[in-house]
């Protein structure tokens, strides 16, 4: 388990992590989400004991990592996947962390044949694509067989394919029971692959719950409707307190109503509709929305 407790960051005049306090539980993937710039990496370095809280604090399993206790065999992490030597092979780069950790050689090609790389475990890393670098990153990470794994934006650079799998890969690992904390800012990414959520933004907490209660927390409904009675039924909604939006398709979006409630109004004053469906908002938007005010470099603004 990793809890974080009023953990803050500061570099100069910049919080960087602002009184952060959460908790990621065993047993499933948490995806830690937030725009750029919003304070992740940060987190998860100072998780590692690679940076220094500049107050609170934040433990794995009830210590500070910091003191490095059992490793890898405690922690595994993909920081960086670039953060490696490119003139080493991926076997001897491996091997290293291997020794230095004082972990089998066997377990080299162990990981390397589980993230599908063992063909090219004779190359050197600097040939390596984005792809088979995160790969790596990953193989790296599970070295140590650790019961607390923490990968930072890990599907960058992956094809399809590669997305498909380490989905797999990470909801095997907490089933395992391990805990597995995945960043990304991108929430449609997170979508299909965390059962929680962490969403921090300009290093504040915005969220820590299930994905689900994230999604009927932040859902903002809105209701489709063609119909060739447009002036009546926008009259009858506006009166009702809905806001109705044409869209360039010739449908109109309401807000404001059920689609169950515009259905009724629409029956009890004779409008004729032609289609009514309800529409949630994706979490995309709901993410987007939530962030909004938390972006840091947003295209053409000023902080
Ligand atoms: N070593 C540093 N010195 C000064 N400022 C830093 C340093 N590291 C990070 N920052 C600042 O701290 C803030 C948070 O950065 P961080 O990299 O943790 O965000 P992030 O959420 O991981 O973003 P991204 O998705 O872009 O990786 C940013 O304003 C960044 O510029």
């Amino acid at each position: 388990m990793i809890e974080a407790t009023e953990l803050t960051k500061q570099y100069g005049g910049t919080t960087a992590v602002d009184r952060l306090s959460f908790t990621v539980r065993p047993g499933v993937v948490t995806g830690f989400l937030g725009p750029n710039g919003a304070g992740k990496t940060t987190t998860l370095r100072m998780a590692l004991g690679l940076n220094r809280p500049s107050g609170g604090t934040v433990t794995v399993d009830g210590q500070p990592f910091g003191d490095r206790p059992r490793g890898l065999r405690h922690v595994g992490a993909l920081l960086d996947a670039h953060d490696v030597h490119g003139g080493r092979t991926a076997r001897a780069h491996l091997t290293s962390l291997a020794v230095s950790n004082g972990l089998a050689r066997r377990r080299v090609a162990e990981v390397l044949a589980e993230v599908g790389i063992a063909d090219a475990a004779g190359r050197r890393i600097g040939g390596f694509s984005l792809g088979m670098k995160q790969r790596l990153g990953i193989a790296a990470a599970l070295l140590g067989d650790p019961p607390v794994l923490l990968f930072d934006e890990p599907l960058n650079g992956l094809d399809p394919e590669g997305v498909r799998w380490v989905r797999g890969l990470f909801r095997r690992l907490a089933d395992e029971g391990r805990t597995v904390l995945v960043s990304s800012h991108l929430m449609g990414e997170m979508e299909q692959t965390a059962e929680d959520l962490i969403v921090i933004g300009r290093g504040r907490l915005i969220a820590a719950e299930s994905l689900r209660d994230f999604a009927a927390r932040s859902t903002q409904g809105r209701v489709r409707v063609r119909t060739p009675d447009a002036a009546a039924l926008s009259v009858l909604l506006a009166d009702e307190g809905a806001t109705v939006r044409a869209e360039p398709d010739g449908s109109y979006s309401v807000t404001g109503l059920s689609a169950d409630r515009v259905g009724d109004l629409a029956h009890a004053h004779g409008v004729r509709l032609h289609e009514l469906s309800p529409h949630s908002a994706s979490l995309e938007e709901a993410f987007m929305e939530l962030t909004a005010e938390s972006v840091e470099y947003a295209a053409g603004g000023t902080r």
